[in-house]
């Protein structure tokens, strides 16, 4: 068997249309969806990606601001930045781009933006909603992975075993929890779990999450499963590539998300979605 690809660029372009559609109706009743980007230091993946954030927000009709600060900006004056645009009613959306520089603490950061703009889901009043499954902003690209399972028909997870790898607080965590919110029996692998192989031999649904290569090989891998790769990787060569041993593990999954174009672009898109509801929720 060779798994059916879940294409993450073709998906995101028809959600953009929803998105775009959604922002024309907006702007009509008034309101234009604002983002702010903030990028600190000349990390050049960062870069990358703020630029190409504003770009997508460009392309849907959103406001959008960037920026840009070089490394010596200090923690309070970030601090300060982000307290403006709490304050600024053409800003709907706040998004510091993460990494930061070492002496900036990136939770006090996320914290103080206010939970009303944390288009990223990351502040712990985002976290915490997920929890308890309370309305809030949830983390971009888990939540993208959820729709991507949406897009081939796997909305309600009853029945289904979804094998998390990774627990970190952006991917891992609120992954398991979005999937146990739609209904899926949900385990969480990490660097302490004995026999990782095992459990996700067990699963219909992998999500690998750990920012290493092949962590997940075919072996692995019970057949026809959807697995479903985060992982930002270079291999020896320099090029992208995720988690999964895409290679081996396409001919035993059923679905497979690739890298590049697979989860990545989902994230931008997600970002949009919650950026848009932030501003529809002034215009309900
Ligand atoms: N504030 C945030 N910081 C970071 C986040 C985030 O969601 N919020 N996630 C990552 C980086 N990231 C978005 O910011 C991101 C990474 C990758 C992609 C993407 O589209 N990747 C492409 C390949 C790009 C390439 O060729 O290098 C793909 O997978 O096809 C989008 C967003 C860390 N920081």
């Amino acid at each position: 068997m060779t798994a059916q690809l879940i294409d993450g660029n073709a998906l995101s372009r028809q959600l953009r249309q929803q998105v775009r559609e959604r922002t024309t109706a907006l702007k009509e009743r008034g309101l234009t969806p604002g983002l702010a980007v903030v990028l600190v230091g000349d990390n050049p993946a960062s870069q990358v990606y703020v630029r190409n954030k504003v770009k997508a927000c460009e392309e849907v009709g959103f406001h959008s601001v960037l920026e840009r600060y070089d490394a010596t900006l200090t923690e309070a004056e970030l601090l300060a930045r982000i307290e403006a645009l709490n304050q600024d009613p053409a800003i709907h959306g706040i998004l510091v781009q993460l990494p930061l520089p070492a002496h900036i603490d990136d939770k006090k950061v996320i914290e103080a933006i206010s939970p009303a703009k944390d288009v990223d889901g990351f502040h712990v009043a985002s976290a915490g909603a997920l929890l308890v499954g309370e309305a809030g902003f949830k983390a971009c690209t888990p939540y993208g992975c959820m729709k991507m399972l949406e897009s081939i028909g796997l909305k309600d997870l009853r029945g289904k075993h979804a094998v998390v790898i990774g627990r970190s607080n952006i991917v891992g965590k609120p992954m398991a929890l979005m999937l146990l919110a739609a209904n899926a029996t949900v385990t969480v692998c990490h660097s302490g779990t004995a026999d990782l192989a095992a459990m996700t031999r067990q699963a219909d649904i992998v999500v690998a999450a750990v920012g290493k290569r092949n962590v997940l090989t075919a072996d692995m891998v019970k057949p026809g499963a959807v697995v479903i790769d985060v992982g930002m990787n270079r291999n020896a060569e320099g090029k992208l590539c995720g988690d999964v041993d895409f290679e081996g593990v396409r001919e035993v999954a059923g679905w497979i998300t690739p890298v590049p174009g697979g989860v990545g672009p989902m994230t931008i898109t997600m970002l949009l979605v919650n950026t848009l509801e932030a501003a529809e929720r002034l215009r309900p």
